[in-house]
């Protein structure tokens, strides 16, 4: 990352602000410029740690569980009056069913369907919906909002059934709003990481880069970089700034090649 200072005096909500992707968003949005990070999540020690540790002039921590709308609507507004705008939505909160649940369809527990849903769909919806009342309202001159995908929105899944429906809806809403939203100036786009090491695929079983490599690696065809945090956070940057003006409705694979990927090896 060079020393441009790309999200120069804006003002930035990240959910799942408190660790792993959202954690180094926040962090990165800082350098680059932001004016005001606000971390919205439910983990309150980390999330103030992380804030701290960014510093009480550029970051806040703000309690918010994304599936309670209202929660996400005292937040946006509690930004909005704190900061006096919101220029940036990087909608990142999302969560898996817990790895003793392979959630295939014939085994799928649906409380635990229910809860992924609850915060990867209609959280996601209620933070883009929040977002963008409030820079509709606020008339903000080249609103952005991001969320997080993944490259399983667009294939099927052997596992994790609700985690893949939930991220495929994301795409609907991403698409969609990003055709409603234009109208008023506000980029709506997606960021879809692979395999990236953080809490969430630590409790998938992944704990080293080793581990993702033996996972994933033979499905990437770029070789010699292991993805980070950084990687995603960065692209998500360039999302959110001026410098993706004229990008809306797009989903940014940082995947290293995975979708690329021919579905025949050649035989000889
Ligand atoms: N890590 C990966 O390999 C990977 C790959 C593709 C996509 N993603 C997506 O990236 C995003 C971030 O995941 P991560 O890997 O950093 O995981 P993570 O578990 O480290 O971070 C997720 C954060 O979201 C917060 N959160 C969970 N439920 C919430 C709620 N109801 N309201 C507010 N905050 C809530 C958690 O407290 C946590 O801080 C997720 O949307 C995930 O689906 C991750």
């Amino acid at each position: 990352m060079g020393n441009k200072k790309t999200l120069e005096g804006k003002v930035a909500i990240v959910t799942g602000g408190a660790s792993g992707i959202g954690e180094t968003a926040a962090r990165v949005f800082a350098n680059l410029g932001a004016r005001a990070v606000v971390i919205a999540d439910i983990q309150s020690e980390l999330g103030r740690e992380v804030a701290e540790s960014i510093g009480a002039k550029r970051c806040s921590y703000v309690q918010c569980d994304i599936g309670d709308e209202e929660q996400v609507k005292s937040m946006v507004e509690w930004t909005a009056t704190t900061y006096g705008a919101l220029d940036v939505m990087f909608c990142n909160a999302g969560i898996m069913s817990k790895a003793e649940s392979a959630q295939t369809v014939l085994e799928l527990d649906m409380s635990k369907f229910d809860e992924v849903m609850r915060v990867n769909t209609r959280g996601t919806s209620a933070c883009v919906k929040q977002a963008a009342r409030k820079m509709v309202e606020l008339g903000t001159k080249g609103g952005a909002i991001v969320c997080t995908s993944s490259p399983l929105a667009s294939r099927g899944g052997y596992i994790d059934t609700d985690y893949v429906m939930s991220k495929h809806a994301v795409m609907g809403l991403v698409r969609s709003a990003s055709m409603q939203l234009g109208a008023h100036g506000i980029r709506v786009n997606s960021v879809s990481p692979m395999a990236v090491l953080t809490p969430l695929t630590r409790r998938m079983g992944l704990a080293t880069p080793a581990d993702v490599e033996n996972a994933f690696g033979r499905f990437t065809s770029l070789k010699g970089v292991a993805l980070t945090a950084e990687h995603v956070a960065e692209a998500a940057a360039f999302l959110a700034s001026d410098e993706a003006a004229f990008i809306t409705g797009h989903d940014l694979m940082v995947d290293g090649g995975l979708l690329c990927l021919p579905f025949f090896a050649p035989t000889s």
